[in-house]
């Protein structure tokens, strides 16, 4: 890690807790101790353990199998330089950026807008640590702001509000729709040219109106499929694909356009109207979806993104 970056006054005890070797690993990889989804906390969680929630939502993302389009314990998906290998290494490397932001929370929480811009320093200088450690391969971009946010917000004083996944998510819009001056331009970016190409809102909209995806759709899923049996694997590719039902994924949109966004959109509710992928014909067409977005060459990393934010919510519930 460059000596340049803010948080590299931080310990070592928080960095590469996650052995490069172990990420090609069988599928115990990215298990976490929640394997049921259920965590209770004594206390609510310091800046370290956030940080290490949100890493283990992101290494539970990437290891979840099978995903339409997306790497996986099976392969790249549609991706040419991305495997799981790789998401699982940047997952680790934003462990130190992510406390930091989660540090940011509970010191800058009275200004907003000094938060916003401390978080932009800090997320911009976590992105440079994800690129270092992928060399070059942008992997989470979207997660380290979706996740940046939600750890600043989760690390708030109590008298900010309560704990529970919507207050978290408010406030983490809050902080989200303040102005960063030191931001840089969203048309130089692929997905902010989807934005304005296809008048949708991506991911900025999406965490400035409060984590919609994550708490309409996500989070309820998760639940009422855990609530009715499914395999905790199946629970979270039943929320992966309401997320993925009604989400506007630059990622789908910039790679496929419009006909590929809804071509998933609509597989993705078919899915869940068919009883959700723990059943044997939700399983047939969670293989069929796999094989169009292979064919459309489309990832949907945006709602690959919001179910990591999702299960980081989810593990904060006592
Ligand atoms: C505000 C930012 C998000 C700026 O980003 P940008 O203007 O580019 O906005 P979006 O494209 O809308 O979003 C960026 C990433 O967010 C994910 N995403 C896409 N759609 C949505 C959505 N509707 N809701 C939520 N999230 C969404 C997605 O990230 C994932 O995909 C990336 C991989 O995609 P891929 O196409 O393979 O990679 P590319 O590099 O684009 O392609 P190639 O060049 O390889 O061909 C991966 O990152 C996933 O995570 C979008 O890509 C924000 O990033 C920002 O301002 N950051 C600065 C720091 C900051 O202010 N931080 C503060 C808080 S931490
Ligand atoms: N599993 C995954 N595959 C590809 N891109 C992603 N972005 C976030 N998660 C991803």
């Amino acid at each position: 890690m460059s000596d340049s970056l803010p948080w590299s006054e931080r310990p070592a005890r928080v960095a590469g807790r996650f052995p490069k070797e172990a990420a090609t690993s069988d599928g115990s990889l990215g298990q976490s101790s929640r394997a049921t989804g259920r965590q209770a906390w004594p206390a609510r969680p310091d800046a370290v353990t956030l940080a290490e929630l949100a890493v283990q939502a992101l290494l539970d993302e990437a290891t979840l199998t099978p995903k339409p389009g997306l790497v996986d314990l099976r392969g790249r998906g549609s991706h040419t330089d991305i495997h799981i290998g790789l998401m699982c290494v940047s997952a680790n490397a934003l462990r130190p950026g992510l406390e930091a932001m989660a540090l940011a929370g509970a010191a800058d929480w009275r200004d907003l807008r000094v938060l916003r811009e401390r978080l932009g320093l800090l997320g911009r200088a976590t992105e440079s640590a994800m690129m270092a450690a992928t060399e070059g391969v942008n992997t989470h971009r979207g997660a380290i702001w979706a996740l940046g946010l939600l750890v600043a917000a989760a690390n708030m004083p109590s008298r900010c509000g309560g704990f529970r996944p919507a207050t978290i998510a408010k406030r983490a819009g809050a902080i989200a729709s303040q102005p960063d001056r030191f931001a840089g331009d969203p048309a130089t970016h692929k997905g902010g040219r989807a934005c304005a190409q296809y008048g949708v809102a991506g991911a900025r909209g999406q965490a400035q109106a409060g984590f919609p995806h994550v708490l309409q759709y996500g989070l309820p899923t998760l639940h009422a499929s855990r609530r009715q049996g499914a395999e905790e694997s199946c629970a979270r590719l039943d929320a992966l694909m309401a997320i993925l039902a009604k989400l506007d994924d630059t990622c789908v949109l910039a790679r496929g356009g419009p006909h590929a966004l809804r071509s998933l959109q609509d597989a993705a509710a078919n899915i869940l109207k068919a009883g959700g992928t723990a059943t044997c014909r939700g399983k047939q067409l969670l293989n069929h979806m796999d094989s169009e977005a292979l064919r459309l060459g489309v990832s949907p990393g945006g709602a690959a993104d919001l179910l990591a934010a999702t299960l980081f919510l989810d593990s904060l519930t006592v």
